[in-house]
């Protein structure tokens, strides 16, 4: 119990700490934001001239100098820290030795700013306080969740393509959007070390695409990448989403059904110029404690999951017996097949097939759904974003439990283990077709035939 206390204990730590270093990043920004002002008016931009962009950044005006400087006290006027979010990440120690793979030629990382679209002017800028007291009236000042556009500041030069295997289809279009990419947008590309030697057994031409050698260059890929392409379904987007145990590249899904060679063209163009609408999708941040561990390095590390994650009884041919606490208060005992703790966008996976209600991807919130419950009132729950849930196996359970994470990953859970799950301070963010509402509504229609019914015949009885 002392451990899963100090899981608990951590993971409001982990909140806070998120949220202080955000503040710092935005701080950061505005340092750099002016810096490269003062840049642009000395030399070429990287649009104009890439190759002297590399020299110079490389050179004694480079963006490690620029993020080490010593604040100015001045705020840059073009910041959009008072109607948005400035995401900047800044390579410091990318040096030959630390990344030896990974091209040391891409210095830098495309910048951006997130900015909350609102239809009427007054309300064009995004305020943290939803609510206001002024004169002792409780008032509602703002929305929680609106639409969010990202407005590249440098241009993207560094794109990841992630591809599901075993498809034809999918390889096809792989090399033509990787020789697309390059000859024509001269980007930088990266593939996984799988694709790369598909692409090789195609063609010595493909040799400029880039990958990586082990596990730990890939755990630090979001620091060079710019965004991520997905060629495949929803399984792809979360491979691709578990690649990022930290910040995620903003990621651009293609599902093959509706992509023929043009549109994608012109789809990637518009996506690479900006702004872009995205969905923040966020995610959940799961521990698995193990019963009698003394200390955090006898756990296993965290697990994000951008789906849910499923307690569930596994090969056992028990009922789960599972002990469900919110930060400190006790929810229920689930008995039954299991229970799942989804994020919104999972909701229209597995927790919908479980019961949940399927819920717009931006509400912020955890899905509390019981998997064949056996009990008559066991409604499924919403919680708020802000709990921290404990799932017990109590000691007295008659089997073990299993916990899986977006479908993979399954671990046993002995009687006296529990699992502490909260939510992610990493969303993920993925790039709309047309805004997040009508992406969510082409996806339930589309993908889940949502109420679809014929619709009444006119010759029937009417009202008289
Ligand atoms: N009974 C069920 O519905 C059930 C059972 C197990 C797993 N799943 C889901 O499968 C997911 C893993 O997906 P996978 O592609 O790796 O496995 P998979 O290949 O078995 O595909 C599962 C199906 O779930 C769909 N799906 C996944 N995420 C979705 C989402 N957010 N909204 C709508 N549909 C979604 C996929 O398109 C696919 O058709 C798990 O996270 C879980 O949600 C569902
Ligand atoms: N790059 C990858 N490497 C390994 N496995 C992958 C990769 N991309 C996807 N997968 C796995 O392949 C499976 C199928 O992928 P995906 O869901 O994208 O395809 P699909 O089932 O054809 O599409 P849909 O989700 O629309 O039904 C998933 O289980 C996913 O985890």
């Amino acid at each position: 119990m002392r451990t899963v206390g100090k899981v608990l204990r951590e993971a409001a730590e982990a909140k806070a700490a998120a949220q202080a270093e955000a503040t710092e990043w935005k701080h950061k920004y505005e340092l750099e934001r002016e810096k490269n002002l003062q840049l642009e008016t000395k030399g070429p931009t990287f649009a104009e001239n890439p190759g002297n962009f590399e020299q110079k950044v490389g050179g004694s005006d480079s963006i490690e100098h620029l993020a080490i400087e010593p604040e100015t006290g001045e705020k840059s006027q073009r910041c959009c820290g008072e109607n948005g979010i400035c995401s900047h990440e800044v390579l410091r120690d990318r040096g030959p030795d630390s990344y030896p793979n990974i091209h040391s030629k891409i210095t830098r990382k495309a910048s951006f700013k997130l900015k909350w679209c609102s239809k009427s002017k007054k309300d064009d800028q995004h305020k943290h306080d939803i609510v206001s007291f002024e004169k002792g009236n409780i008032t509602t000042a703002e929305r929680s969740s609106k639409q969010i556009s990202l407005k590249w500041e440098t241009p993207p030069q560094t794109v990841l393509i992630l591809t599901k295997p075993n498809s034809t289809s999918v390889k096809i279009l792989c090399a033509e959007m990787v020789s697309w990419l390059k000859e024509k947008r001269s980007m930088n590309i990266f593939v996984e070390p799988r694709v790369r030697n598909e692409l090789l057994e195609e063609s010595s031409y493909f040799n400029f695409a880039q990958s990586w050698i082990d596990d730990k260059e890939m755990w630090r890929l979001h620091e060079v990448v710019d965004l991520v392409v997905t060629l495949g379904g929803d399984g792809t987007v979360l491979w691709a989403a578990s690649k990022f145990k930290g910040p995620v590249p903003p990621i651009v899904p293609f599902s093959l059904g509706s992509l023929d060679s043009e549109r994608y063209k012109e789809c990637l163009k518009s996506i690479l110029e900006g702004p872009i609408s995205i969905t923040l999708r966020h995610r959940l941040q799961c521990h698995v404690i193990r019963e009698g561990s003394e200390n955090e390095n006898e756990n296993e590390g965290p697990i994000l999951v951008l789906n849910e994650v499923t307690i569930d009884r596994g090969i056992s041919s028990f009922l789960t017996n599972l002990e469900c606490y919110s930060d400190n208060s006790f929810v229920t005992t689930v008995q039954g097949d299991g229970l799942i703790l989804s994020t919104t966008s999972g909701s229209t996976a597995y927790s919908l097939a479980a019961g949940g209600s399927m819920v717009h991807p931006q509400v912020p919130g955890i899905l509390f759904t019981p998997i064949c419950p056996h009990s008559l009132s066991f409604r499924p729950l919403i919680l708020p974003e802000h709990v921290t849930l404990r799932i017990q196996v109590p000691l007295n359970s008659r089997g073990h439990a299993w916990a899986s994470f977006d479908g993979k990953d399954r671990k046993q859970l002995a009687p006296g283990d529990a699992l502490v799950c909260s939510m992610a301070a990493w969303p993920v963010p993925t790039a709309c077709r047309g805004d997040s509402t009508s992406d969510f509504l082409h996806s339930i229609h589309d993908g889940l035939h949502w109420n679809l019914r014929r619709t009444q015949s006119f010759d029937g009885p009417r009202e008289s």
